[in-house]
């Protein structure tokens, strides 16, 4: 009999994108301490996020196959997460403003038997962004739940002057690859 799958996210963009697979899924949060382990190099640390992201769900469905995931942006070593008030979400974006960044998605696919997990990285190259620009992107509200204050799918797709990777990664959910690694726990 085939497993349950388990989405362990709370992200509406991670559930739209996994919906489009057509494979069945229910979704259980995950409400855990996010802070990334700093012993660890920054791809494995991701990797190490986002299984324990879908551990904590497997511990409460131990018959499931469970997917979690994470993700940051990192320019210059400095990793931005989400910005959370408007102050810091024009700090990020100026900071962003005419340089290229990395977007990290870290993920794990995740039963009692098997484990898969890999981080997937893209690089963005943002245009310079006037301080008007940024005051009236930060003002629509997207910004704040972003990893690195912008949403390439939504209002912020004109400050990416080009990318290098899988778009629906910078989206958090790099579904194609995903949907790969599903097929090795029989979906
Ligand atoms: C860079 C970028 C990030 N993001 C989002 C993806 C993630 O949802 C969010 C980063 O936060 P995450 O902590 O990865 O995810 P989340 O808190 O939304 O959901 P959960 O932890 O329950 O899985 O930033 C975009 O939607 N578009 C973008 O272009």
């Amino acid at each position: 009999m085939k497993k349950k799958l388990i989405l362990a996210s709370q992200s509406p963009r991670r559930r739209e994108l996994l919906e489009r697979c057509h494979i069945p899924f229910d979704i259980e949060i995950a409400d855990i301490d996010e802070t990334l382990n700093r012993n660890l190099p920054l791809e494995a640390a991701m990797e190490e996020l986002a299984w324990r992201k879908a551990q904590t769900v497997l511990d409460r469905y131990p018959e499931a196959v469970v997917i979690g995931a994470d993700t940051i942006v990192v320019l210059e070593q400095q990793v931005l997460g989400k910005p959370g008030n408007s102050e810091v979400a024009k700090t990020m974006l100026a900071q962003l403003s005419g340089k290229t960044h990395q977007v990290m998605t870290g993920v794990c696919l995740l039963s009692s038997t098997q484990r898969i997990s890999f981080c997937d990285i893209s690089d963005v190259e943002f245009y310079s962004l006037e301080a008007e620009e940024i005051e009236a992107y930060v003002k629509t509200g997207e910004p704040l739940d972003k990893a690195g204050a912008y949403g390439i799918q939504g209002e912020g797709f004109f400050l990416a002057r080009r990318i290098n990777g899988d778009f629906y990664s910078i989206m958090g959910f790099p579904v194609a690859r995903i949907i790969r690694a599903l097929k090795k726990f029989g979906f």
